[in-house]
């Protein structure tokens, strides 16, 4: 069932075994995977609003226009490596978290980046191999809306192709999900049906909702977790919780386990509010410290780009929203049930860049991609948004005093290491390489810059700069690490090191931001952390 608001939960007659903070999607899937078990009595436990009759979160092509009441509206501290600019950093504060508001772009990422879990925290469990499963578990193939061959789908990007056939660099391939996504691929979409299939969709949509052994609780703001006082060991199993309307302040226990899954922003900051971080990091805000653990909100990583652009002498015919908004409403069918965006490339630095004489490739190996080029045409324009998928640079979530309703201090850290900054510039390089190709001839009319290789280097670096934004993917605030090592937050099954009760399932225990966008590598991190708890009981 789905309660409303905290006052209808029923203490008195409700016990949990299983109680998960955040409806995203880490929460959505462990919550709907372990009610399938009918023993399990389970709550999840949502901030924001249910994301149902809400229609911009519905129509794929309105993503754009999801304001802020289904939003955290988190600004980043002053970053560095910006020019000291501020970034709004959207975060989804509704059920289905993040995938109720994303680009719903679904990309697995390389093979290399999943063995890399394994190789972090020395379980090689966490492997491509391993995982692989679950991701055919948790997804749903489905054709295009109205009945279309996919291979009509979309309008026939066949200049781009033939690029394909010709760039040495960046060839057709078929399907970026097969764990080597480099080259030129067709974009696939969390899109059913004609709608967004979020994680409140899937994972909990249809009949899971009516589970009798299943509670959604939303608008419940949790605000600490709290160890048992009968417990010797550390033994965190309770949440305390707010209602987000009025106020009304309570706690709730599971008998099982406490899970969290707040992202990788909300995940580290309940940590950090309970008194779980770092020990003078903690006091320095008046937190009271119940376990140190000081890699709580650090190891940060998110995927940065910028824009590229180029004159073109054509316009791309805009789509008539009027109509095609009464054609979704009939049928689930026609252009806004799609995104703008029909292909991607993903593209390899050169080995010889000299940017290698300095740094050390972070590349988790060779199947996954420094670069992703997304192009779209804007009015007379063609512009390339260049993301860097192999970050060096790191950064933070911490607390700014101990209040838990504050605002947290989220610093990404972007450009603070010298590779990102020379990463991105070759970046350029390969899109510029790219439109050079005769596909584009007759079109495309000239490169509007920012050009790495005519402006001077500080002009360049200060364009990018003023210019460049977030793709949303943070990870990393609560990462794996091996058992028993003193680093990292989590145990290799999620558990928190040196806490019984205590899980953390989302974005936050990515120890690298996968070379894709990320809700694929939260999906498939979730399914198997059910497994995993499920086999513990
Ligand atoms: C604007 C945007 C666009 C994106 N586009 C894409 C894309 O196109 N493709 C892609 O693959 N990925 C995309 N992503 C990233 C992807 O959506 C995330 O990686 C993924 O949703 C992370 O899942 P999660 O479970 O870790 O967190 P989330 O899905 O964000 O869920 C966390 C949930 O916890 C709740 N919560 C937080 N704190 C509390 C608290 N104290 N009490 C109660 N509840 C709480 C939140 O309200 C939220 O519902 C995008 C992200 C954003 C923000």
């Amino acid at each position: 069932k789905v309660l409303e608001d905290l006052k209808q939960l029923d203490f008195a007659k409700e016990s949990y075994d299983f109680v998960i903070v955040g409806g995203g999607i880490g929460g959505s899937t462990v919550a709907s995977r372990l009610s399938e078990n009918p023993r399990f009595n389970v709550l999840l436990i949502e901030a924001g609003p249910t994301n149902e009759g809400v229609i911009e979160i519905a129509v794929p092509a309105f993503f754009t226009r999801i304001n802020n009441t289904y939003s955290w509206g988190h600004v980043t501290t002053p970053q560095t490596g910006l020019n000291n600019r501020s970034l709004a950093f959207n975060q989804a504060r509704v059920l289905g978290g993040s995938s109720s508001h994303n680009g719903m772009v679904y990309t697995r990422g390389s093979s290399d980046d999943f063995d890399l879990w394994g190789k972090v925290s020395e379980d090689r469990s966490w492997s491509w191999e391993n995982l692989f499963p679950y991701f055919l578990r948790n997804e749903k193939l489905v054709p295009p809306p109205g009945g279309r061959d996919a291979s009509g789908q979309y309008d026939p990007q066949y200049h781009a192709i033939k690029n394909a056939e010709q760039s040495r660099e960046i060839k057709f391939n078929l399907d970026v999900n097969s764990g080597k996504p480099s080259g030129l691929v067709w974009v696939q979409c969390t899109i059913g049906n004609g709608e967004r299939c979020s994680a409140a969709v899937g994972a909990l949509g249809g009949k899971v909702k009516e589970r009798p052994n299943l509670t959604i609780l939303l608008n419940t703001h949790a605000t600490r977790v709290l160890p048992s006082k009968e417990s010797r060991q550390l033994d965190i199993r309770t949440v305390e919780i707010v209602s987000v309307s009025s106020g009304k302040k309570t706690t709730v226990t599971a008998k099982k386990e406490l899970i969290v899954s707040a992202g990788a922003f909300g995940t580290p900051y309940l940590l950090l509010n309970s008194g779980i971080g770092d020990k003078k990091e903690l006091e320095d805000v008046k937190v009271k410290s119940i376990h140190h653990l000081p890699d709580v909100g650090k190891g940060l990583s998110d995927h940065l780009a910028f824009i590229v652009s180029w004159s073109a002498n054509d316009v791309v015919r805009p789509v008539d929203t009027a109509a095609a908004f009464e054609e979704w409403q009939t049928n689930r069918t026609g252009p806004l049930t799609e995104i703008s965006v029909h292909q991607l490339m993903f593209a390899h630095i050169p080995h010889d860049a000299p940017l290698f004489k300095e740094h050390r490739d972070p590349a988790a190996g060779p199947n996954s991609p420094h670069i992703e080029i997304v192009m779209l045409s804007v009015g007379p324009r063609i512009i390339a948004s260049v993301g860097l998928l192999t970050p060096k640079s790191r950064g933070t979530v911490k607390i700014a005093s101990n209040n838990p309703l504050d605002k947290p201090l989220i610093d990404l850290g972007y450009l603070t290491h010298p590779f990102d900054l020379l990463a991105l510039k070759e970046g350029a390089r390969i899109a510029k390489r790219w439109c050079e190709g005769s596909a584009y001839e007759g079109y495309i009319t000239g490169f509007l810059g920012p050009d790495p290789d005519t402006l001077p280097e500080k002009e360049f670096d200060n364009a990018l700069k003023a210019g460049a934004g977030t793709w949303w993917h943070p990870v990393g605030t609560a990462s794996i690490s091996p058992k028993g090592a003193k680093h990292g937050v989590l145990d290799p099954e999620l558990k928190v090191k040196g806490v019984k009760g205590l899980r953390v399932v989302d974005a936050s225990a990515i120890p690298y931001v996968p070379t894709a966008h990320t809700q694929a590598a939260v999906y498939v991190l979730a399914e198997r952390a059910s497994d995993l708890i499920k086999a513990s009981w």
